[in-house]
C-alpha cells in the first residue's frame, strides 16, 4: 500500500514563462519563491514551493504527493513495479530541483505523471504575495481519467485514498481529513483538470470574481457552492488553458472509519447548489 500524506506540488511546462509569471503573480496571487534556469517556483502557503513552471511543452504536467519517509518510498516503488508501472528513481539533482529529499516518478493508469516525495521543504518566512487574493494554501488537484472505475481502484487500492463522495462516477478522494485532495474527472486523455487553492473567506472568492473579470481572465464556472465539500468556489483559466480554482470552506471528514461516500447524480446541481453552470 502506498500511503499518501498530502499533495505537495504541481509542475507545469509552458512555452511562455513570462506570461506564466504574469498570471501566477498578478492574477492568481502566488509569490515567486525562486527563479531557476528556465524555471519559476511559486509559493502559496508555508511550503517552499507548491507550483513550478518550467519552459517547455504545456503537456508536461506532474503532480507531487508526499509520503512519510524513505522506507515508504521504497515500498511505493516496489509496489508500483510489481504492478508493471515503470518507476523512475529521482536523481539528487532532480530532487534538489523539487526541493525534496528524495522522490520517484511514475504514470497512473490514465497516464498522468505522478511523483512521490519525501521531506518537501518548508520556508521560514511566511507566504506573502503581491496580489491579495486571500490564498491560504494549495489544496487539491483534479486529474483526468480515461476510466473512472479503474483509476478510483488504483488510488484507493494501490494507494490509501478514500472516496468521500461521488458525482456519477466522478470520485472525490481524500488522503487525510480534508474532504478531497484528488478529484478524478472523465477526459479523453491524461492531464491535470484543475488546480485548487483555498482562500480565506467567501469575500475573497467574490472579490476575485470581479478582479479577474476586470483583468479579462476567463471565468469558467462560478461563483458557486459545491454540495459535496460545501466549498464556495470560482474556476478560471490560466496560461495554456490550465484551469485554476479558488475555494473556501472545504469540509473535513470527521470519522474516517465510519464515513460512507455519498452518491450525487451526474447533473449541474451536484456541482453547484446555487445554480451556476459551467461556461461553454
Ligand atoms: O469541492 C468539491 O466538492 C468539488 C466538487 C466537484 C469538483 C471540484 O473541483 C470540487 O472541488
Ligand atoms: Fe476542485
Amino acid at each position: 500500500m502506498i500511503y499518501l500524506k498530502d499533495v505537495s506540488y504541481v509542475r507545469l511546462g509552458s512555452p511562455d514563462l513570462e506570461s506564466a509569471e504574469a498570471f501566477a503573480t498578478a492574477c492568481l496571487g502566488l509569490q515567486i519563491a525562486e527563479r531557476g534556469k528556465k524555471k519559476l517556483y511559486f509559493r502559496s502557503d508555508d511550503r517552499a514551493h507548491t507550483l513550478c513552471y518550467s519552459e517547455g511543452d504545456a503537456g508536461n504536467q506532474t503532480v507531487g504527493f508526499e509520503v512519510e519517509d524513505d522506507a515508504s518510498l521504497q515500498v511505493a516503488a516496489s509496489t508500483l513495479e510489481a504492478l508493471g508501472h515503470a518507476v523512475h528513481a529521482g536523481t539528487a539533482e532532480e530532487a534538489e530541483q523539487r526541493k525534496v529529499k528524495a522522490f520517484i516518478g511514475f504514470y497512473d493508469p490514465t497516464g498522468n505523471h505522478i511523483e512521490l516525495v519525501v521531506r518537501p521543504e518548508r520556508s521560514g518566512p511566511r507566504y506573502f504575495a503581491s496580489r491579495d487574493a486571500g490564498i491560504t494554501g494549495f489544496s487539491h488537484v483534479g486529474l483526468n481519467s480515461t476510466n473512472l472505475l479503474r483509476d478510483e481502484r488504483f488510488w484507493t487500492q494501490v494507494c490509501n485514498a478514500r472516496v468521500s463522495d461521488r458525482i456519477g462516477d466522478i470520485s472525490l478522494m481524500r488522503v487525510n481529513a480534508i474532504h478531497h485532495t484528488i478529484a478524478l474527472l472523465p477526459a479523453p486523455n491524461a492531464g491535470i483538470q484543475h488546480i485548487n487553492h483555498q482562500v480565506g473567506s467567501s469575500d475573497d472568492v467574490l472579490r476575485s470574481h470581479y478582479f479577474l473579470n476586470e483583468k479579462r481572465v476567463p471565468i469558467v464556472f462560478g461563483p458557486g457552492r459545491h454540495p459535496t465539500s460545501g466549498a464556495r468556489f470560482l474556476y478560471f483559466k490560466g496560461p495554456d488553458g490550465m484551469v485554476f480554482e479558488y475555494s473556501v470552506g472545504v469540509g473535513e471528514i470527521e470519522n474516517d472509519e465510519t464515513h460512507r461516500p455519498r452518491q450525487f447524480g451526474f447533473e449541474p446541481a451536484s456541482f453547484c447548489m446555487w445554480g451556476a453552470k459551467p461556461a461553454g
